[in-house]
Order: structure tokens, then C-alpha cells, then sequence
């Protein structure tokens, strides 16, 4: 993980002032008259893991796909190591490396005679048994790959593409159809490439998974970046939350004023839920002093608070906020 990003005295973000490897300012991508990006703009580090969020639609893949050279940008510019990738130049293909959605690889071909022949077109590649060692299939050497089940699928998918040890890689949903073991197996994998310093851009519609590996994030919707910034940043900003069930006979009205959270209500599970959302500056005593309000208060009038919880913002808070909202000013939290 690096610092935030400078700008250089021209106004332009360089590789060698800022350490980026990849670079995407006002990007604009239109499909026809559809604009499906709509001036979006990030950095991403060397050896940082930055996770591009969003509802089904957003723009992550015309993202993703710009950044991989597929595409040539509307407008705005794109830079992966400072070189502008359209087109995949030769000076990046040996640095970049991607799991995309759809794999490309042969159903016929046995893993192994997979993994050897994207070997012979890396310049520098790991053995054959690291890889397959690294994403947990080194018992599937001699296994056709249409033999492979979907999450096996996805786990070559990602030796591939780490065999020509990238610093840049592109991840567009790479635990899709992975059981929750192998998932973790692979975000291990993960882990351990961002700590070797390699950028990786990851979408993802896993939340948890994000939140587990992204040291920044952006949510997108309709085009736009609705949310984005360093991931703790973000769920602290989205403020702590006390949930119980609505005690019977209680209404809203009768229920505390907390310090610094407003009440709402809904149905969680078939059953009736309050919540209280706490945003205080004092991000590190708020949960504990509105626990403690509530406490006090329900001791005080002898009312039994069932399943009562404290927990920080998740990102499934935030991405829900995002989805159900349709304009950036709305989405700061106003309570
Ligand atoms: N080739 C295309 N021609 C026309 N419209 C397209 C094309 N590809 C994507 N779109 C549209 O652009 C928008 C963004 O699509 P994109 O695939 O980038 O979204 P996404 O965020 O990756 O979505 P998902 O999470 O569902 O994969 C969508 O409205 C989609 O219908």
C-alpha cells in the first residue's frame, strides 16, 4: 500500500512521480449513443489491491476492457504504466496479465499441456507445479479441462494468468463459482500478490470479498463512480450501527434519542427491526456511548432488548445505499 497519489506541476499524473501503475482519468466510453462510462477517474499503486464495485451494468467491464486495450476511450485517457494500452503494446503485454469473465482456455487440452503452452509465450514464467501448487490443482495435471468443475475452471484461470508474474492484473470476478473454501484458498493467492507488489484491479460482486482484500474501493452505477476511497475510510464515514428487535408494544416515538444516531425502522427476517445509525466524529467512543444511552434506557423503563447488536458499517450498507439511490449528493449520509 502507498501513499495517495501527487500531481505533477503540469497538471499530469506521471508513473515516476506517482508510482501508479495505472492511471484512468474522465474516462468516457459510449456504445452508440449510450454513454455506458461517464467520467470516471482513478489511480491504482503498485502492490495495492483496488476493488471496482457496482450494480449489474455500471461500467466495471467497459472499464476493465479499456484498461486491457480492447477499447479505445470515448474520451479521457487511460495509462497503465504511463503507456496508453489500446491496442495491448508489446511494452506492456509482458507486464499485464488478466482473469477475465469468460475463460479462453481449450476444453480438450489437459491441465498441464494448458499451463505449458501459455509458459511457452511468457518471457519469464513460473514452473509448471508452482502454479498449479499456488491455485490447488496440482492433482488435476492429467485431467482434461472440460473434466473441470466451474470453480476448478476459475482457479486455472488464475494460474494463467499468474504464471508470467504480471505486476498489473486484472481480476473480473475470479472467484465466481468457487465453494467458500476454495475462495478463500484463492484471495490467499491474492493476498500474496499485492503484497509481492503487484496492482490488481478486482471487480467483484462478492462484497465480503472486497472487503476482506481492497485497500480502496469504488462503487459505480449508471456509468458514474457514486462512492470510492480507501475502504475504512468509507465504512467509517457510513457510521456504526445498534439493530434489536422492536420491542412489542413500543412505537417509534417512544423509543431514545442516542448521541449522534438517528432511528429508523424496518422488517428484518419477518420480524420488526429497529436501527440506529451513529456517525459522531469520535469514531472510536460513539458506538460504545450510544450503546451505553441505550442501555441505560431500557434498564431504566425495564425493557428486554432481543438480539441487540453493535457492528461498524459493511459495505453491503453502502452498495445498498448506492443501488437504491439515484444522484451523488443524496448519498452522503445526512443523519
Ligand atoms: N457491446 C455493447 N454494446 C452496447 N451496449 C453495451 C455493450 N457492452 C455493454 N453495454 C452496456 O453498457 C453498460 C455497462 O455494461 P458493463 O458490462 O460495463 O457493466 P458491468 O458493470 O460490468 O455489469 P455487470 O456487473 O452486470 O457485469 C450496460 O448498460 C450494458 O448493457
Amino acid at each position: 500500500m502507498t501513499s495517495e497519489q501527487h500531481t505533477s506541476p503540469d497538471g499530469a499524473d506521471t508513473d515516476a512521480d506517482t508510482g501508479a501503475a495505472i492511471s484512468v482519468r474522465d474516462l468516457r466510453q459510449s456504445y452508440g449513443d449510450f454513454e455506458a462510462v461517464r467520467g470516471i477517474s482513478f489511480d491504482i499503486a503498485r502492490g495495492e489491491l483496488f476493488a471496482l464495485l457496482g450494480t449489474n451494468g455500471a461500467g466495471k467491464t467497459t472499464t476493465i476492457e479499456t484498461l486491457e486495450g480492447f477499447r479505445r476511450p470515448s474520451s479521457g485517457t487511460v495509462r497503465v504504466f504511463d503507456t496508453d494500452p489500446y491496442g495491448q503494446p508489446a511494452a506492456l503485454r509482458e507486464r499485464v496479465d488478466a482473469v477475465l469473465q469468460h475463460s479462453g482456455v481449450f476444453g480438450e487440452l489437459t491441465v498441464a499441456e494448458t499451463v505449458d503452452l501459455s509458459r511457452d509465450l511468457a518471457a519469464d514464467p513460473l514452473d509448471r507445479d508452482t502454479v498449479l501448487s499456488a491455485v490447488g490443482l496440482w492433482d488435476r495435471a492429467d485431467f482434461a479441462v472440460r473434466q473441470l468443475s466451474g470453480g476448478q475452471k476459475r482457479r486455472l484461470d488464475l494460474g494463467l494468468a499468474l504464471l508470467s508474474q504480471p505486476e498489473v492484473l486484472f481480476l473480473d470476478e475470479p472467484t465466481a463459482g468457487m465453494d467458500p473454501e476454495a475462495r478463500r484458498a484463492t484471495w490467499q493467492v491474492i493476498e500474496d500478490l499485492v503484497a509481492g507488489g503487484v496492482a490488481v484491479l478486482l471487480t467483484t460482486h462478492y462484497l465480503e470479498e472486497a472487503e476482506r482484500l481492497a485497500d480502496r474501493i469504488a462503487i459505480m452505477h449508471a456509468g458514474e463512480v457514486r462512492v470510492s476511497g480507501w475502504i475504512h475510510e468509507v465504512l467509517t464515514r457510513w457510521g456504526d450501527r445498534i439493530g434489536f428487535r422492536m420491542p412489542d408494544g413500543l412505537r417509534i416515538d417512544e423509543l431514545p434519542d442516542l448521541p449522534d444516531a438517528a432511528v429508523e425502522t424496518d422488517i428484518r427476517e419477518n420480524e420488526p427491526w429497529v436501527s440506529y445509525v451513529i456517525t459522531g466524529d469520535d469514531t472510536a467512543g460513539r458506538g460504545q456511548r450510544a450503546m451505553a444511552a441505550l442501555l441505560a434506557w431500557a434498564r431504566d423503563n425495564d425493557v428486554t432488548l432481543q438480539r441487540l447488536e453493535l457492528r461498524t458499517a459493511s459495505l453491503e450498507d453502502v452498495f445498498l445505499s448506492v443501488a437504491a439511490q439515484d444522484g451523488v449528493a443524496e448519498l452522503a449520509p445526512t443523519w
